[in-house]
């Protein structure tokens, strides 16, 4: 069995849209055994996933997501360590999509054959509020963070995905937020080693470079069983904030004395007030949280004629 899962509200209705044409592809009408579910509320995808494991187990054949990255994040919180290696296939049709980018999927699969391959991918397992996560793209606390909070509830997100550039708002968002924003105060153990950081802009963690909608904040990670990579940017005058972030298209970001990029294995943020955090583009708040790499990767399909 084949399941189609579909977020419809994706990309401010964009998923509805390719999800209609998908259903026009030879590929999808010659696939026999599949059924497609909607999603109706946020946290669906991963009761859907659950529901699937229980009711077709062995007989599931692959897993088919049309949505965006908050999708994605639902179904493999979804999966279980024994069904991880059930074929994935994305179908990006969100407003930022940093996942495909992540994966280097420039057209998705419909099928497995050979040329689209499951590759495995690794992703991180955090703890916060009493929770234990999955985080398929990237986990960040402060500005990054207040800027997705802003960007998700932002008017103009409509109109920017109506257009095409849904990733447009990140930057509208970027703008707005930085007149307000105020530096947090930190404690950040990377692989142990614990740091006080007063200040701080922004801690992001990655399972692959992009981040906000296909900005290469990470460029020296690579999605791998071990590593985590991050990015730590602090004590920086506020009208750098903005040369900075346009200095990312160019990857010349590294070269701030205010950034630093590390690798680790695992990382433990602390604050003494709430602070903001995303999670593959979606927001919450904690005072602490501890990250490290989850060593059962999932089976991601992609293309290669690519
Ligand atoms: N029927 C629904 N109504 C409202 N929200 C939904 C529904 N189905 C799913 N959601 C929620 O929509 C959120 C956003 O989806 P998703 O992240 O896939 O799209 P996006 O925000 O447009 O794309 P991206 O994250 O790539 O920028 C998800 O977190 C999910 O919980």
């Amino acid at each position: 069995m084949f399941i189609f899962i579909v977020n419809p509200t994706a990309g401010e209705g964009r998923a509805k849209y390719i999800f209609s044409q998908i259903q026009q592809l030879e590929q999808y009408r010659t696939l026999l055994e599949k059924k497609v579910y909607f999603t109706d509320y946020p946290t669906h995808a991963e009761i859907i996933v659950r529901e699937i494991l229980h009711e077709y187990n062995k007989k599931l054949k692959g897993l088919f997501i049309v949505g965006g990255d908050g999708t994605m994040h639902e179904v493999i919180n979804g999966l279980d360590n024994v069904n991880n290696h059930i074929p994935i296939s994305f179908i990006p049709s969100g407003s930022g999509n940093d996942f495909a980018k992540g994966i280097n999927l420039k057209k998705h699969a419909l099928k497995v054959d050979a040329f689209n391959q499951p590759i495995d991918y690794w992703f991180c397992v955090y703890k916060t509020n009493n929770c234990i996560r999955k985080m398929v793209n990237s986990l960040g606390f402060g500005f990054d963070a207040e800027i997705t909070e802003n960007a998700n509830s932002a008017r103009s997100k409509k109109y920017f995905n109506s257009l095409g550039i849904g990733k447009m708002v990140y930057l509208a968002s970027l703008v707005k937020v930085l007149r307000t924003y105020k530096p947090k105060n930190m404690q950040v153990s990377i692989d142990g080693i614990t740091r006080k950081l007063n200040n701080c802009w922004m801690v992001s963690i990655g399972n692959h470079p992009y981040y906000g909608g296909g900005l290469k904040i990470l460029p020296h990670a690579k999605n791998n069983r071990n590593k985590m990579y991050g990015i730590i940017i602090h004590t920086i005058p506020k009208w750098k904030v903005l040369l900075l972030f346009i200095s990312v298209i160019f990857g010349w970001h590294r070269y701030f004395k205010e950034v630093e990029l590390f690798e680790a294995d695992t990382v433990e943020v602390l604050s003494d007030k709430y602070i903001c955090y995303q999670v593959d583009g979606q927001t919450d708040y904690t005072v602490n949280c501890k990250i490290k790499k989850d060593k059962n990767p999932i089976s991601v399909i992609i293309n290669k004629k690519q």
